[in-house]
């Protein structure tokens, strides 16, 4: 919570490497996501289709290169498109110090990072992370989750064992989302609601996380916690959109649960008054 001795540098600054030719919306989605979860500023350094859109949509924006407080790289990328110049940046990243925020696109990177890692792989995406890292057969159900693993028994332990191997945290995404460290510790965050199932929310978790992440880096908290703490905001925004709907909800968008992240921060924060 901001005090009378704040700025906008001490409140946590993220910077964002997102979004392509190809993907430009999931710029904007974690750029968005990012201010609505609480932030002191968002640097956004990407192509010029998508910072554009950035601009266009969040003014607040900062396009021009200075100290962050932690970083987002991947969401809204593709590996197979990325130039060498790309990779460059985005290993300089990898090796800046600040805690860094891997998605979707900016995974295969992830393993030798030297900086603290939070990754945000879906379940497709983690059996691919796996792979890389030299780990066990992801084809088996229960590595995926869902209905035949209710406690989440399965998942907790491969995102645990992924987690050690990256020396990372990874939020492993689903309808349940699981977040591990690599000395073994898990929680499950069952904030969310099914109407999450829509494209771009992935982007706007990404965002929220990098938020949180940023704003308590330079404050002694653990990035499993920050990042645990950005899974239940971002599912939390998605149930208060969805409960707009009626007792059984309705269809939300990503941008939906990017505008309610300040009511689950609200609450969040009444909570621990
Ligand atoms: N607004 C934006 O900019 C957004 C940008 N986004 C960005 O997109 C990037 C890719 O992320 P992703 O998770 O969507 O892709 P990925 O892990 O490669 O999985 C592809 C798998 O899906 C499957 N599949 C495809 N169509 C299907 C169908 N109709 N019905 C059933 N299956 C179908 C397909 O199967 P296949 O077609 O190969 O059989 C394959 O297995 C990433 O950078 C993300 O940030 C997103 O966040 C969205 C909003
Ligand atoms: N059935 C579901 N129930 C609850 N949450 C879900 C469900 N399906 C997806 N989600 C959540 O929605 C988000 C989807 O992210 P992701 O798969 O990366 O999508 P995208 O790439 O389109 O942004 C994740 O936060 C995930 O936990």
């Amino acid at each position: 919570m901001p005090t009378a001795t704040d700025d906008k540098y001490s409140r946590g600054v993220l910077g964002v490497r997102t979004g392509s030719e190809r993907y430009p919306g999931a710029a904007v989605l974690g750029v968005e996501a990012a201010h609505r979860a609480g932030i002191g500023m968002v640097r956004y350094v990407g192509p010029p289709t998508p910072a554009g859109l950035v601009l266009a949509a969040r003014p607040e924006t900062v396009t021009s290169a200075g100290r962050v407080q932690a970083w987002l790289i991947g969401s809204g990328t593709d590996p197979a498109d990325r130039t060498d110049a790309e990779t460059a940046a985005l290993r300089g990243i990898l090796a800046e110090g600040v805690p860094v925020i891997v998605d979707a696109g900016a995974l295969d990177l992830a393993a030798h990072a030297e900086v603290p890692l939070i990754v945000t792989p879906h379940a497709r995406e983690h059996a691919t992370l796996r792979r890389m890292l030299g780990l066990g057969a992801t084809g088996d159900p229960a590595l995926v989750g869902g209905v035949d693993d209710p406690d989440d028994h399965a998942r907790r332990h491969a995102a645990a064992e992924t987690a050690r191997a990256l020396d990372g945290v990874v939020v492993l995404k689903g309808s349940r989302t699981v977040v591990a460290t690599p000395d073994g510790w898990t929680a499950v965050v069952d904030a969310g609601t099914p109407w999450l199932a829509t494209a771009g929310t992935g982007d706007v978790l990404a965002g929220a996380i990098g938020a949180v992440v940023a704003s308590t880096a330079e404050h002694g908290v653990a990035p499993a916690l920050a990042a645990a703490a950005g899974v239940w905001l971002h599912g939390r925004a998605a149930a208060l959109a969805a409960a707009e709907h009626g007792e059984r909800g309705g269809p939300i968008t990503a941008l939906d649960v990017a505008a309610n992240l300040p009511r689950a921060a609200g609450e969040a924060l009444a909570a621990h008054a």
